[in-house]
């Protein structure tokens, strides 16, 4: 298919006009919109950083200076009339959540779209979801995050923002999901069906009016859209380039989390808005300011009292800091600073001078946020612990009565080795021999020597500290004096990359470090390989891990997080000698005892065939689905909407 080259957004494009004609609360969002949080005038302690004491008497200053804040324009070229009410749309317990209006001339083509209107109406109408399940109570649920695969993705991140909704959406609930527009120089295949929306909203913060504009992709019962800004249109990855992580990054999801705020208000999808009785699932830093906006900005004027927010911690070690004199520039009030306010403990101070004053978005977040939910349970109760808190163990405790964890799924169409469309051959339980192909396959690709009966051992991931990279590093001259071979594939930090090009020259027939980030070879490492190892430093879930298990390959893990809750380790003795687990979760994390489970694996993939088939076997048959994942979701959906919102 041709590919789109969408243009930037620019003011030469079709004039917005008044979004009154939305189902929200007209009067309030007006409001807010032209309430002011100007920047405040700073003065500066000795070392650089602001000085809060000051803060009060900045505020009254600028209270009267007044410059609007937010301005939301939309829908269509310049009619600015109201859309007929056709009818409502009413929740589980009878509330009126949106209103169904004539489709405007901007928005007449979603609403026309023959397959759009279709799947709405039977959404509406309670056909049944795949799997012939439907929630008992269906929600407007908006998903804020920095990358979705397949439009984006550098990890489990994007994994879990491109499915999650899919399995939410076919369970019979209306679902967004807001990320930025990261399209660069050619035309883009990923994005070749995303449409322009034809709304542009105006957004006040870093000291200036920033237009977004919103494109929009209907695709398996979800509202992919997509906030289109300059500083999103640049080469390198959602988050940097080749130089490092960008400069502006906290600018630019700002900027996502400002739009995402205004999305369900001002997006006419599929003919009627989401409305504002809606429930928002922030994952990560990056979408960190929605639940804090929705506190300081929304509330006040009365909207978004009926909203709930959820934030997803997918990884506690990105907060999202920055000095504190940039808390001004976030289009937050003023009296909001202690939210975010982090100041560093004296030990990680850079001098004398430093106060150690900073914002912290994902404190904001955990602060604001009606529930928290981590990726796997294992998780959420380790980073109330001052090993796996990064410095919030102590804010985490103390809202531990809503702090829950739900182990992620995977995407079993994508991740099937009956199916894969990645791998040269299929396999199943039942019939494993297409697994000993791929394997003489990989070992062919890599160059090294086709040898059925050598455990070939896999790694896939970022090169980085939380992946225990430098553990395997440590560990391979040892590893590397039995008969074994090893493949990696990963990028990240230059050092290692560096250092598994090297190492591929010195074990040419026992090692191959294949730098970069590719999916296909992802899936056919997954395929091949006998073991995959993964030494996490900590884990918040880990998807890997629940790659391997479905394609057979027996996971060698550290034991933390999710990898300890998902990866149970083999004991030969278990069920009438039979044997029961699915691989080896070791502990601690040293070189020896990686190397100690490592042996007790080797030993039983030469020496226990049986043994190794049943491991494969059980690990085949865990039910890591989606459609699992998505019903503990519905649970905590039912309680956030039990509670009050926890910041009125
Ligand atoms: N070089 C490469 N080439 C191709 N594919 C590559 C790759 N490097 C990584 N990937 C892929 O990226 C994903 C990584 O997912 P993980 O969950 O293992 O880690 P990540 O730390 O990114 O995610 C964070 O979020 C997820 C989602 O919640 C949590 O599971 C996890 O614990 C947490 O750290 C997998 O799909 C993997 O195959």
């Amino acid at each position: 298919m041709e590919s789109l080259h969408l243009p930037p957004p620019s003011s030469a494009r079709p004039h917005p006009v008044s979004s009154s004609s939305y189902a929200t609360s007209a009067t309030n969002l007006n409001a807010i919109r032209q309430v002011g949080f100007a920047p405040l005038t700073k003065t500066r302690s000795g070392s650089g950083s602001v000085c809060v004491g000051k803060r009060v008497a900045w505020r009254r200053r600028t209270a009267r200076q007044d410059g609007a804040s937010s301005t939301t324009t939309a829908v269509e070229e310049g009619s600015g009339k109201e859309g007929l009410l056709l009818g409502e749309e009413r929740d589980g317990s009878g509330s009126v959540v949106g209103f169904r209006l004539t489709p405007q001339a901007g928005v007449a083509e979603a609403a026309k779209t023959p397959d759009v209107a279709l799947s709405r109406e039977k959404e509406a109408e309670g056909v049944e979801g795949v799997g012939g399940k439907i929630a008992k109570f269906t929600r407007s649920i908006i998903f804020v995050t920095s990358e979705a695969a397949p439009y984006s993705k550098t990890g489990g991140l994007g994994d879990v923002c491109g499915s999650l909704p899919i399995a939410l959406a076919a369970r019979g609930h209306r679902v967004m999901v807001v990320s930025p527009l990261y399209v660069h120089g050619a035309p883009d295949k990923k994005f070749a069906n995303v449409k322009d929306l034809g709304v542009r909203i105006k957004i006040q913060c870093f000291g200036g009016t920033h237009e977004v504009a919103f494109f929009h992709e209907y695709r398996a019962g979800v509202d992919w859209v997509f906030v289109d800004h300059l500083s999103y249109r640049r080469p390198g990855n959602p988050y940097g380039d080749g130089h490092g992580a960008f400069g502006d990054n906290q600018f630019r999801f700002a900027l996502l989390c400002h739009a995402a705020c205004e999305a369900p208000l001002v997006l006419p999808l599929g003919g009627y808005t989401y409305g504002e009785k809606c429930l928002f699932l922030v994952n990560d830093w990056h979408a960190g300011l929605v639940p804090v906006l929705l506190a300081a900005k929304y509330r006040p004027f009365g909207v978004y009292k009926d909203a709930r927010c959820i934030l997803i911690i997918h990884n506690l070690a990105h907060q999202g800091v920055e000095p504190a004199a940039t808390y001004d520039s976030l289009g937050l009030p003023p009296e909001w600073y202690k939210a975010l306010e982090w100041v560093f403990p004296t030990w990680a101070r850079t001098h004398a001078l430093d106060t150690g004053e900073a914002v912290n978005v994902l404190k904001g977040a955990i602060v604001t946020s009606d529930r928290i939910l981590t990726v796997s349970q294992g998780y959420s109760w380790e980073i109330t612990t001052p090993e796996g808190g990064y410095g919030l163990n102590g804010l985490l405790s103390s809202r531990k009565s809503i702090l829950t964890g739900i182990t992620n799924g995977i995407d079993t169409e994508e991740w099937n080795p009956a199916s894969d469309v990645h791998i040269p051959f299929h396999y199943s339980v039942d019939d494993l021999f297409g697994k000993v192909q791929c394997k003489a396959a990989l070992q062919q690709e890599l160059g090294l020597p086709v040898r059925p009966e050598v455990p070939l051992i896999g790694f896939i991931g970022r090169l980085d500290y939380q992946k225990g990279i430098d553990v395997i590093r440590a560990a391979v001259p040892e590893l590397m004096k039995d008969d074994v071979q090893f493949v990696m594939l990963g990028s990240g930090d230059p050092g290692y990359e560096n250092w598994m090009r090297a190492t591929e020259s010195y074990y040419p027939t026992k090692f191959r470090g294949w730098v970069g980030f590719n999916v296909p070879v992802s899936h056919r490492i997954t395929a091949g390989c006998d073991i995959l190892l993964m030494p996490s430093r900590f884990e918040p879930c880990g998807l890997n891990q629940l790659y391997a298990m479905r394609y057979g390959t027996v996971p060698v893990v550290h034991c933390t997080g999710g990898l300890r809750d998902t990866v149970q380790t083999f004991d030969p003795y278990a069920n009438d000698g039979k044997g029961e687990g699915t691989g080896w979760a070791f502990s601690p994390l040293t070189v020896e005892s990686m190397l100690g489970a490592l042996g007790i694996a080797f030993k039983t993939f030469r020496d226990y065939k049986e043994s190794w088939e049943g491991l494969m076997k059980r690990g085949m048959a865990k039910d890591y689905t989606w459609e699992n994942a998505a019903v503990q979701y519905e649970q905590v959906f039912d309680w956030v909407f039990f509670d009050a919102p926890y910041v009125q």
